[in-house]
């Protein structure tokens, strides 16, 4: 078992318990005070909602969760021990002193420092090279992008094996190629908050104006582009050279008072403050991060749809997470009806009624008779050779309701497999607990002629085989039962 210690449970280190945990590692918490405990667990309540849902495939059993009173005791056996003190270079040093005296001296210690280069870190470090840059992006159990800053005193091994680990739990590891305060990203951060702040004590605009600017335009833009690709396609047919020559003057006019800062006085902090409170005040904090999750995971999964910059990540986690999970035709029990989906439900799932919407069970059917025409030979291959089915009707039967976050799985019965035709019964369960029903009746098509016609030999056989081991199989409840007329 991979067991991670988490030196600091605020908001970014309460984010990295959840990362690990969700991920099947044993997590193991000191933090002084005395209501981490609760703000981890709300932390938690977050992430589970949210974060399974990003994978397609199931995620592993989620691991131990354990607080402890002493920093040595809570890095016992980890291998992985993040820092998330606050952001203070004397408490930071401090920190780690205690650490490498208890700590296996093999274990990766990764500090989500904002802003302090890895080698102000590693100062009169016992083990210099144990330590490294790992600064990570809130919500840090959504966000992909882990800032990975080694110096020259981190072995070229440790740098690899962080990245590994960054990767196996869903991470993007950016690996920084020189050491700079404050990294990358929050160099640009800091740049946007110093103009807004401008902007804002100047009376030029108020908090929300400054929002609505970045979240109406470039913040969408950057979500999937970035700054460099999004201005080379801004530069039109001529591209980056002829955006360069166009807008690179506008770099040394006043456009911006960059490097200044304003005094954060009472009046600044107050006017903020206040604006803040009007635009956002009517949400607590738990109900904007829970807006704020809602929104994330649907760009993403649109992302991931289009594998696609984060949406691409979090497909290569998929790739990670073992989809074995799903047997093939040959690794199945086909006396019983045959695992076809497993996943969990994604937060874009939900509606209104704050529960998984009746079209998310047609999707959720129509993945698992995806799944099972692979598993009879109807596979990406086949399809591209011409041939596949086209569902020509399909009955759904909502049972129970299911919530972002829970585990589902479909299971497939073949009521019918011969010659053309194929008709399915599929029973969505949340644990022991059925769900809904969703019966398909599909033919098979040439993709040419665009109509009905036979199956390969090997489809034929794949079905028959299934026929015949699940013919003990009882004729499902529900199957076959049309709309209930009113008496
Ligand atoms: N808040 C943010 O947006 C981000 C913060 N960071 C960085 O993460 C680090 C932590 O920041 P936050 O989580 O925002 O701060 P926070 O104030 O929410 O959490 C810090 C936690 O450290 C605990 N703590 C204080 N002294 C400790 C000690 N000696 N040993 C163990 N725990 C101790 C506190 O009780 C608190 O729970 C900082 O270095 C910050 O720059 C990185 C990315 C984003
Ligand atoms: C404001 N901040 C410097 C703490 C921001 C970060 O460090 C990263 C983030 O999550 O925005």
């Amino acid at each position: 078992m991979k067991t991670a210690a988490i030196i600091g449970g605020g908001v970014i280190g309460g984010g990295w318990a959840a990362r690990f945990l969700l991920n099947g590692w044993d997590v193991r918490v000191f933090d002084p005070d005395p209501e981490a405990e609760r703000k981890i667990g709300e932390v938690l309540d977050n992430a589970r909602r949210s974060l399974p849902g990003l994978s397609d495939v199931p995620l592993p059993p989620e691991g131990a969760l354990s607080f402890h009173a002493d920093m040595a005791d809570a890095v016992q056996g980890a291998t992985w021990i993040q820092e998330s003190v606050p952001e203070r270079l004397d408490l930071k040093l401090t920190v780690y002193k205690g650490l490498q005296e208890a700590c296996d001296p093999g274990a990766i210690i990764g500090s989500s420092t904002s802003g302090f280069k890895p080698s102000e870190l590693q100062e009169g470090a016992l083990r210099p090279e144990q330590i490294v840059v790992t600064h990570p992006f809130n919500p840090v159990y959504l966000l992909p992008l882990v800032e990975l800053v080694p110096s020259a005193a981190n072995p070229p091994e440790l740098v690899a094996q962080a990245k590994d680990v960054l990767r196996s739990v869903g991470f993007f590891p950016l690996q920084v190629r020189m050491e700079i305060d404050a990294h990358i990203a929050d160099r640009f951060l800091e740049a946007v908050w110093r103009e807004a702040l401008w902007l804002v004590k100047d009376g030029v605009a108020t908090t929300e104006e400054v929002d609505e600017a970045i979240r109406m335009g470039f913040g969408i833009r950057w979500a999937q582009m970035g700054l460099f690709e999004t201005y080379r396609v801004a530069g039109g047919e001529a591209g980056m050279r002829h955006f360069m020559a166009q807008f690179g003057p506008a770099l040394k006019w006043p456009w911006t008072k960059l490097m200044d800062v304003p005094e954060f006085t009472d009046d600044l902090v107050d006017m903020i403050a206040e604006q803040s409170d009007a635009q956002s005040g009517m949400h607590s904090i738990r109900e904007l991060e829970r807006i704020r999750d809602n929104n994330l995971v649907g760009m993403m999964r649109a992302l991931k749809a289009r594998n696609w910059g984060a949406g691409a990540v979090l497909n290569q986690h998929d790739a990670l997470l073992k989809p074995g999970a799903l047997p093939t035709l040959d690794q199945a029990d086909l006396s019983q009806p045959i695992l076809t989906l497993a996943r969990a439900v994604p937060l874009d799932w939900t509606d209104y009624n704050g529960h998984m919407n009746e079209a998310r069970y047609l999707e959720a059917f129509a993945a698992a008779t995806d799944r099972f025409m692979e598993i009879i030979g109807c596979d990406a291959d086949y399809i591209a050779s011409g041939g596949s089915y086209f569902t020509a009707e399909n009955h759904i039967r909502y049972l129970d309701e299911a919530h972002a976050g829970a585990k589902i799985e479909v299971r497939t019965q073949m009521l019918l497999g011969q010659g053309k035709k194929l008709h399915l019964f599929h029973s969505m369960y949340k644990g022991d607990r059925l769900l809904a029903t969703g019966e398909s009746f599909l033919l098979h098509v040439s993709l040419e002629t665009r109509r009905p016609c036979a199956p390969s030999p090997q489809i034929e056989a794949a079905m028959s085989r299934i026929a015949e081991a699940q013919a003990g199989l009882p004729y499902p409840e529900g199957a076959g039962a049309a709309i209930r007329k009113p008496a």
